[in-house]
């Protein structure tokens, strides 16, 4: 029995990042004229730095804004601090917003209560930097809806088939290259762009890490991880899809009037998808991806149990994404929602974050039969006739408190003798004890390989996180690497210390007591 630690196939429409270099004027092609910007249904843009938000400091339509986080002094010209700027970006994003429709007031009129949030321009999680976030700046009660934002403003597929024409553009083209050819256009058009204000706040590219954009050197930490490959697949996957659209016919090579190749960059594309993938969301119901402005600014509790949804007004017909929470939140406490039920491996790919204490977290186990094993032969051709493609390697995830019993199902199989090959076992049940002492030893085996595929022990990375003088050194991408390796080894470790406990009990070894 071999067995190695994996990480799961790279998402499937893992593209890529690095942020464009942008021409001083956009080429001629990528204009956004107002009669297109007409056809597209948007409104002329608010250009970009010229107006203080009404909403927050002139008197709008919504009257003067309180906001907690850029109370009083009128803002700094732009340029002046990263703070300043930063916040001046937020402003915008927020005068586009109530431009466009979406109620941000923090006074109540008729039929519309208080918006209960303000942007805040640098927050923490888990004691690192983790960008803007949301903040309640007033109570919020369990089920409130948040805000409504016009499906109007929102970065869609339908929108870069609009924006480009069906014939440059087929519907038929995958959700995230049709969004990353949009995302690239629009950033080329700077201030003309209708999405200005949103691109606007954006993280800069330097800050859109998630582990496809690491370099080999900054990947070194992460040795023995299953991220590793991981990232190097994604990255892979990326690269390739551009290379597809760049050939002669593919997408951008078709139509080279359309996309100059100055700016339909493979750095552009890479920060196309790095946004992508860090900020989508999956609409339910219409089941449509799609970047939202404003409700993109929310991060990333695994708790969380707050959820997304579309709606139509019933007067107007018109559409809205609206995101309810799912418990209350005090006055300036930060408002989160959930990316899913993902583990730190695929947070860290495809986010560039890991988060403590993550009850999703799991380390995938890839289990094989034995090269070795005299029934080989025959347990492959079973395989094969069940439809396992490409030899007899599965992997599982090994959550710090369960595993699937499907691994144990297939160890069970893997370990089994001639006889109960040919006496048919139920693999979903107990086999027999040799079988099940088997199971374990190779449970065991395969999570002591992967420990030692690292490069430190757990007690190594344990001290260094200890040693504040040391840690202090590290660089955020070094303290992230040391996160993920030390939540993998501890579940290895739980692993083997719980298998070893069950070994003292053989007939009861793998229950579904511990099974996920
Ligand atoms: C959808 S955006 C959320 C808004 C983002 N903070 C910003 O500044 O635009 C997702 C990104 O926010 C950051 N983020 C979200 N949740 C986080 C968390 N719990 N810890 C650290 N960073 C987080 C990560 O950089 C992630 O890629």
């Amino acid at each position: 029995m071999n067995g190695h630690v994996v990480l799961p196939a790279a998402p499937q429409a893992a593209f890529l990042t690095a942020p464009p270099r942008l021409p001083r004027t956009p080429p001629a092609s990528a204009v956004q004229t107002p009669a297109a910007r007409r056809r597209h249904g948007v409104k002329a843009p608010t250009p970009r730095g010229r107006s203080t938000p009404a909403c927050l400091f002139g008197k709008g339509d919504d009257g003067p804004r309180r906001s907690v986080f850029t109370d009083a002094p009128p803002p700094p010209p732009p340029g002046a601090s990263p703070a300043a700027d930063a916040a001046a970006a937020s402003r915008a994003l927020e005068a586009w917003l109530v431009d466009n429709g979406v109620y941000l007031s923090d006074k109540s009129t008729w039929g519309r209560s208080p918006h209960p949030l303000a942007i805040a321009n640098e927050t923490t999680d888990d004691g690192e930097p983790s960008g803007r976030g949301l903040v309640a700046i007033k109570g919020v009660v369990q089920g409130e809806p948040l805000f409504k934002i016009p499906l109007k403003v929102l970065l869609t597929k339908e929108v870069a088939v609009e924006a480009f024409g069906k014939a440059v553009l087929p519907p038929s083209t995958d959700d995230f290259i049709a969004m990353a050819a949009l995302l690239i256009r629009e950033r080329s058009l700077g201030a003309a762009s209708f999405y200005a204000p949103y691109l606007g706040v954006l993280p800069a590219d330097e800050e859109l890490t998630p582990l496809f954009r690491w370099s080999e050197e900054e990947l070194t930490p992460l040795a023995g991880s299953p991220t590793v490959a991981a990232a190097a697949s994604l990255r892979r996957k990326v690269r390739a899809e551009f290379a597809d659209a760049d050939a002669a016919d593919g997408l951008f090579g078709r139509s080279r009037s359309v996309f100059d190749p100055a700016v339909y960059t493979y750095e552009a594309w890479e920060w196309a998808f790095a946004v992508l993938f860090s900020r989508l969301v999956l609409l339910r119901g219409s089941g449509t991806l799609a970047l939202v402005p404003y409700a993109d600014l929310l991060n990333h509790n695994p708790y969380c149990g707050a959820y997304i949804d579309t709606f139509k007004e019933n007067f107007t017909g018109e559409g809205y994404v609206c995101v309810f929470t799912d418990r209350p939140y005090g006055k300036m406490e930060q408002v989160y929602t959930t990316y899913g039920q993902k583990t730190n491996a695929e947070l860290l790919l495809l986010y560039g974050f890991v988060v403590d204490r993550n009850p999703y977290d799991a380390v995938d186990v890839s289990v094989a039969v034995d090269e070795g094993d005299p029934l080989y032969e025959r347990k492959r051709e079973f395989l094969e006739g069940a439809g396992q493609e490409a030899g007899t390697s599965v992997a599982f995830p090994l959550y710090a408190d369960r595993y699937p019993m499907e691994l144990i199902e297939y160890l069970r199989f893997c370990v089994a003798s001639e006889a109960e090959m040919d006496g048919g076992a139920d693999w979903g049940d107990f086999v027999s004890e040799r079988n099940e002492v088997c199971v374990a030893q190779a449970l065991l085996g395969a999570c002591t390989a992967a420990l030692e595929g690292y490069a430190r022990t757990l007690e190594e990375d344990d001290a260094l996180a200890r040693d504040r003088g040391l840690y202090a050194m590290l660089t955020l991408k070094q303290r992230q690497a040391l996160r993920q390796v030390r939540g993998e080894k501890r579940i290895l470790k739980r692993t083997i210390a719980n298998t070893q406990r069950e070994m003292q009990t053989p007939r009861m070894l793998f229950t579904s007591l511990n099974a996920a």
